[in-house]
């Protein structure tokens, strides 16, 4: 058990799911992204665990879905926007091959809409939008290993400067 060879992180629109797909692809590895694995521990989608059940219990059950994925998975790993937000899981991302895709707010909007992540941003959901990533950046910055922006990239691109990335920034 060598742990993930690639732990994707960034916010919402960032292309974490879709980058890491096709790393996975490339590398021949397999893909997990913790949202997925919540939503089947939970039985149900995303939105629904946020309506029904409030963001923290979604975060206690992201924040195990990333303790099981690094101590069982050795292909890419792709996190949930919000995962930097659980100290403990900061704490696990220590060491690990961590790459921040990095995205203007503009941009997010216009890749997943003023309405993502939906639960979250209901109402003024441009001034949460800002507060979320003023929020959130300085964690990102701090467990990733290299920053690569996706700005006028193809996610094909995106997926080959991760790798030139973590090249330059090995362990
Ligand atoms: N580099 C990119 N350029 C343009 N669109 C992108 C890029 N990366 C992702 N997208 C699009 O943005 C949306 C969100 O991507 P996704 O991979 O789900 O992001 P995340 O998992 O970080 O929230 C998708 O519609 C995806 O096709
Ligand atoms: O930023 C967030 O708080 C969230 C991001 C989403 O994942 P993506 O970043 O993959 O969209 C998902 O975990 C949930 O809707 C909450
Ligand atoms: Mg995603």
């Amino acid at each position: 058990m060598t742990g993930p060879a690639v732990v994707l992180v960034g916010p919402p629109g960032s292309g974490k799911t879709t980058v890491g797909a096709l790393l996975a692809e490339r590398l021949g590895l397999g893909l997990r992204d913790t949202d997925a694995d919540v939503a089947a521990v939970a039985g149900k989608p995303i939105p629904e665990i946020f309506l029904e059940d409030g963001e923290p219990h979604f975060r206690v059950l992201e924040a195990e879905a990333v303790r099981r994925a690094v101590a069982e998975h050795d292909g890419v790993l792709a996190l949930g926007g919000g995962a930097v937000l659980t100290p403990a899981t900061r704490a696990l991302l220590t060491g690990l091959p961590v790459v921040f895709l990095d995205v203007a707010l503009a941009e997010a909007v216009r890749r997943v809409g003023l309405d993502v992540p939906r639960p979250l941003l209901t109402i003024n959901p441009r001034q949460r939008w800002r507060a979320l990533m003023d929020e959130r950046r300085p964690w990102y910055t701090e467990v990733a290993r290299a920053v690569v922006q996706t700005a006028e990239r193809t996610p094909d691109e995106v997926a080959t400067a991760v790798l030139d990335a973590l090249e330059h920034h090995p362990a």
